[in-house]
């Protein structure tokens, strides 16, 4: 269990998460939502059906305040009802959008201190392709690279299928993400009517986040895995950044994102050369943007669909990468690789891309992880790659 003081008020706040709670933090801050006020499931249409909840929300909020028996707003954040969101990996696959007004939402900080995790047995385990498969499709998408001009890049994912002993402790699992990713986005929300089954996982990924005009978008791509030793570690991440690969892999998500974004904002400042983003185990190649939208009737919602998926997770262009990894990958990518966040009203909100996550259906939980393949990727370091994403969710488990 966690460790519980009341001078400890993070791990003590998520130790209150409940089955049916969401949660979506950023930057050692976040939103625990407790139960659901209202919530949709749109498989098209998302941004209306979005701003139609939130409405419906702030009525039900009015009338609730004016009721005199009430203490504090329904679904709401301060006197602002928002709400948290899913969009999946391909709008027109099986898993729907899922938008969600919590019934009560209430700022949570950063848990710290937790002990190592007990780690926890496991009974059955399956690669999902195995290394052998996963390499074999990394190697065709070289090939297709290869042979089509067109296509510039393209990431391939793979599953890990775990049964556990015994169902997890949600509140624990969070916490530990949380604690271990201070400064990315650790989420969780029910996938399933009856709250039982979640999607969760801790992404160092921003999509995008808008507040009034400002919009920042911080992706990442290119990955090198980090070291103990710290001047090894300072060498790892020059390594990475004097990388033409990476440079190209990450080179490609910044190009995508400039065409999406240019056309929406009057201003927008993309730095020439991409900077450093760490995360517990891995280096990545980042490039922070920052712009003022042009019309500020568009959303973080609409910004986020508009720049999902971004080369990050699927390729370029992003049609033909669509078509070839949905080709390769012998899997759905439901959740993974989608996007998960929050909006208001008045158009606010954060999305992040929803990568380092896992699928839990009670003792069974379903991680994904995928690596971008350019020119001059090498199909067992891309398998490795992928396993040190995996981790972090292991990590949070105490599995080694
Ligand atoms: C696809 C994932 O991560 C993405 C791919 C990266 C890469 O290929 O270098 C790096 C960060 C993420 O944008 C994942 O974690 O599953």
């Amino acid at each position: 269990m966690l460790a519980r003081t009341p001078s400890d008020p993070g791990a003590g706040a998520l130790a209150g998460f409940q089955p049916g709670d969401s949660l979506f933090t950023a930057q050692g801050r976040g939103f625990h939502g407790r139960g659901c006020l209202l919530q949709a499931t749109p498989r098209e249409d998302v941004g209306a059906c979005a701003a139609r909840l939130l409405t419906q929300a702030a009525e039900q909020c009015a009338a609730d305040a004016a009721a005199p028996d009430k203490a504090g707003l329904p679904g709401t954040d301060g006197a602002r009802p928002l709400l948290l969101g899913l969009l999946p990996y391909d709008p027109a696959g099986p898993a729907p959008a899922l938008l969600r007004v919590p019934r009560t939402l209430r700022r949570i900080h950063a848990p710290h201190d937790l002990p190592p995790a007990h780690g926890i047995a496991i009974l059955q385990r399956r690669e999902y392709p195995d290394q052998a498969g996963y390499e074999g499709s990394v190697r065709a998408a070289l090939e297709r690279l290869d042979r089509d001009d067109g296509l510039r890049k393209l990431v391939l994912s793979r599953t890990l299928e775990l049964e556990l002993e015994r169902p997890l402790d949600l509140p624990e699992v969070l916490a530990r993400l949380w604690q271990a990713s201070p400064h990315g986005h650790t989420y969780a929300l029910p996938v399933s009517e009856h709250g039982q089954d979640y999607f969760l996982g801790a992404s160092p990924e921003l999509l995008v986040r808008r507040e009034g005009r400002r919009v920042r978008v911080h992706p990442l791509a290119g990955t090198a895995a980090r070291h103990p030793d710290a001047a090894e570690d300072a060498r790892i991440a020059q390594a990475l950044l004097d990388s033409p690969k990476d440079r190209l892999e990450h080179a490609v998500v910044v190009e995508a994102i400039e065409a999406a974004l240019r056309p929406l904002c009057r201003t927008l400042n993309i730095p020439a050369q991409p900077g450093l983003t760490s995360t517990a185990r891995l280096w990545h190649l980042g490039t922070l943007i920052e712009g003022e939208l042009a019309d500020p009737a568009i959303s973080a919602l609409d910004l986020a669909i508009a720049l999902h998926p971004t080369p990050a997770v699927c390729g370029l262009p992003t049609a033909d990468a669509r078509h070839a990894i949905s080709a390769l990958e012998p899997f759905e990518r439901g959740y993974f690789a989608g996007a998960v966040g929050w909006c208001d009203a008045a158009g606010d909100g954060a999305w992040a891309v929803a990568i380092r996550c896992a699928q839990i259906h009670g003792r069974r939980l379903t991680l994904s992880a995928g690596a971008g393949i350019v020119p001059g990727s090498v199909p067992a370091l891309e398998y490795q790659e992928t396993g040190n994403k995996l981790r972090t969710v292991l990590d949070a488990l105490g599995i080694r």
